[in-house]
Formats: C-alpha cells, structure tokens, sequence
C-alpha cells in the first residue's frame, strides 16, 4: 500500500511520515457566525480518516478550506507538505492535481457521458494525450470503480444513483491522485449499496495507497472503514481517534451519536464481519 511509494512534496523532497494533510489554529467565520474556532487536524499518509458532526458543524467547510476553495479567516494548512493557502498559482495546482474530489451531489455533467465526465481532469492536465489512450485510461478508471465497461458511453442520467456515484469516483481518480477526498459518498445508497461503496474504497487505498478525507453521517462506514475518526464539536475538533475510543468520549453530542441504538447496530454488523 501507501509505504511502498516515496511521496514527495512540489519541490521533491520526500514527505517520509508527515502527515499529508496539516491543520493547525483554523478559524472560518461566515458574517458573526463562527464555524471553526481553533481546527487542529493530521491525516496521516495512507489512512481512511473520517469527519463526523452535527448538521452545520463546519465539516464542508473544513473540506473546502483544505482544498483551497476557501481562504480561512485565520490558521495554516499544509498539504503534502505545502502551505495550502498560498496564492502561488503553481502550488495550488499542484495540490490540485494531487486530490481526488467526490462531492455530495457527483457533481457529474450532464450533458457528457461517464467516459468524457472521465476525460475531464485528463484533458486539463495532459492535454497533448492522443484521444485513443484518454477513452483507455476512462475505461481503466470506469472498471475501477467497479462499473461494467458499457457505462462509458451512458450519460449520468442513465445510471442509477450507486452508479452514477462510482463514475464520479472514476473521475476523482482520473489523474492517480495520492489523496482522495469524499463528502458523504453513501448518502442516498440503500444499506446494500452503500455497504459495497464502503468496501469499494476500502479496496482502492490498499491497492492504490490512498490517503482518504471522507466526510461522513453513516455510521456503519465509521465501523466498517475508518481507521480514525475526527469529531467536529464546538467549533473544534474534539478528538480524533479510532471509533472505539471515541465511545468513551464525556461530550453530549459524542455520546448521543456514539452509543445510540443505531450506532450500536452498526458495532454490531462491524464485529460480524471480522
Ligand atoms: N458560503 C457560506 N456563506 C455563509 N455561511 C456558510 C457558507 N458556507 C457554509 N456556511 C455555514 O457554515 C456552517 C457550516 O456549514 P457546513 O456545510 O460546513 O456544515 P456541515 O457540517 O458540512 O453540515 P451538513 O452535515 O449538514 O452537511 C453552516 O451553518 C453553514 O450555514
């Protein structure tokens, strides 16, 4: 998996263990409304960390300021080891490059099939590839996403829901990007469907070494594949930790959502599939 690569920074130094992405002190104010007051966060090289909290705690939020799609009002992020708020337009792009994004919606178009969808990130970043090795490379990603080939030439709005969210991981992966970045990928899925997401991406950090961001309310992903877990309370992050570490957490919100009977199903399910 992820160890056996060397991960470099934009001017070549090998990252060695640090954490690929660093948040420190984030403050994100909207008006008088305060979302993040003092975020500190790691993602470590090659985990599936999970971003849990209430509606409204700054969880997009968080995502889209690591992303640079949004200049935090105070703090420091660092991603593979650049100052992720720098204006340097090669930076960003670099940054850029390097992450995998599945919005909440797939954010899909409409008017282009799964394979052009695909060709997007690979069109803007290898413009000179001959179109024969581009429709390959969409092929490859479209069946590692676990989509049958023929759903390179169907539109999004031929596919079911599940499906249309595999084609937008196939695009999210178009570029190999060491870091991928999901905002609840198994919302909308039937429990069969998102169990399979799950193990989808489970699939995919150990063959392709992903570093995985993964925003989520499900908590049968918590238990079934995250490695640690961030808990966005009080406008900060309260811990992270492993799941089972987070149950013992003396915070209302954690209790409530941690050892309620749904989360207690889900532990249950997790265990059963040891
Ligand atoms: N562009 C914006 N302008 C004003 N307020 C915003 C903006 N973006 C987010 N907010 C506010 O910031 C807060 C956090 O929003 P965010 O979308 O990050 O929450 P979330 O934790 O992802 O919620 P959910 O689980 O419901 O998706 C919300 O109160 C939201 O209204």
């Amino acid at each position: 998996m992820a160890g056996a690569t060397v991960m470099r920074s934009f001017d070549g130094a090998d990252l060695g263990d640090a954490p690929l992405i660093r948040v420190r002190g984030l403050v994100n104010r909207f008006g008088e409304q305060v979302v993040h007051d003092g975020v500190d966060l790691d993602v470590r090289r090659g985990e599936i960390l999970g971003v849990v909290g209430g509606s409204g705690s700054g969880k997009s939020v968080l995502m889209r300021s690591i992303l640079g799609l949004r200049r935090p009002n105070a703090g420091r992020i660092d991603v593979l080891g650049m100052d992720a708020m720098s204006a340097d337009p090669a930076v960003r792009r670099h940054i850029e490059r390097n992450s995998g994004v599945l919005f909440q919606d797939g954010a899909l178009f409409s008017s282009l099939t799964v394979g052009e969808n695909v060709q997007v990130p690979l069109k803007e970043y290898y413009p000179e590839l001959p179109e024969s090795l581009r429709y390959e490379l969409a092929l490859l990603k479209i069946k590692l996403a676990g989509l049958p080939a023929d759903a390179i030439d169907k539109l999004p709005s031929q596919l079911s829901g599940g499906m249309r969210k595999r084609a937008a991981l196939a695009r999210a992966l178009a570029l190999d990007p060491p870091l991928l970045f999901l905002d609840e990928p198994t919302a909308g899925l039937d429990p069969i469907g998102a169990a399979a997401f799950d193990q989808l991406i489970l699939t995919l950090r150990r063959a392709l070494g992903l570093t995985v961001f993964l925003i989520t309310h499900d908590l049968d992903t918590l238990y079934a594949i995250c490695d640690r877990v961030a808990v966005l309370a009080d406008r900060k992050v309260l811990a992270t930790a492993p799941v089972a570490e987070l149950e013992t957490l003396d915070h209302p919100w954690v209790q409530e959502y941690f050892n309620g009977p749904r989360a207690r199903a889900a532990q249950a399910t997790a265990e059963g599939n040891d």
